[in-house]
């Protein structure tokens, strides 16, 4: 098979694979509630209702100094009055993007409700208290390996690797108290919030939150 050929028929082969099976939920936009955070919370709660798996994992889209973007997938820490929270090292590439350009984007996508939400705005890194509070209650490994500080980094050796995280995770077990002080539990404070609802008709519905002066102003989007 030639290259063109191949080409073809990687297309006809996605273009074969069905999106939005369905059953899909119903979203009435003229239903929604005044706060995005409401709404996101419900569509949170069906998800894991309806044991979707990993209902809380989010796309983290950042930019770095030269302007490039990044994207990673994340779990979601928490929302609240402040925003949606998620945590990660501070030297990791994208807590350097962070440190430069401190907006981002987060995506979730839930395919078996056919269902994305879009959140962007400002990120701002937590307190030292919530930075600790969060590293103090991951799993003793996570916290070897955050200790190290080598997220990203290129891996020679399988071996070094190995050793390090027994030497980490030693003094993990024996200072349970100790914590990377560059774990972050950042923040983003979504300047607009969009929910996006597949339809089987593909006349897909979208509504976007945008924040106001007071409270946020409500806008439909063409699909
Ligand atoms: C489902 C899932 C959840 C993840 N959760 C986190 C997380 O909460 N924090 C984190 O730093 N990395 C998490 N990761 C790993 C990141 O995707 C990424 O590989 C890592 O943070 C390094 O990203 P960076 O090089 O852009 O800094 C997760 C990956 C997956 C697939």
């Amino acid at each position: 098979m030639d290259d063109g050929d191949h080409g073809t028929a990687v297309r006809a082969w996605l273009r074969d694979i069905e999106v939005f099976a369905g059953p899909l939920p119903e979203f009435e936009p003229e239903q929604a509630p005044a706060d995005p955070t409401t709404l996101f919370m419900s569509w949170l709660s069906e998800a894991v209702r309806d044991g979707l798996r990993d209902p809380h994992a989010m796309t983290l889209s950042t930019v770095d100094e030269a302007g490039d973007p990044d994207a990673r997938v994340l779990i979601l820490k928490g929302v609240d009055a402040g925003g949606w929270q998620f945590a990660g090292h501070g030297f990791s590439p994208k807590g350097r993007q962070l440190a430069v350009h401190s907006r981002a984007a987060l995506t979730f996508y839930w395919p078996e409700h056919g269902r994305q939400v879009r959140l962007r705005g400002a990120v701002v890194p937590g307190s030292a208290e919530d930075n600790a509070a969060d590293f103090l209650s991951r799993s003793a490994t996570a916290r070897a390996e955050s200790l190290l500080g080598r997220q990203s980094q290129y891996l020679a050796d399988t071996a070094e690797r190995d050793e390090a995280l027994e030497k980490s995770l030693a003094q993990v077990r024996s200072e349970p108290a100790l914590v990377d002080a560059a774990w972050t539990l950042y923040t983003l404070a979504p300047a607009e919030v969009e929910f996006w609802q597949a339809a089987r008709s593909r006349v897909h519905t979208r509504l976007r939150y945008e924040r106001a002066e007071q409270g946020w102003e409500r806008f439909r989007l063409w699909s």
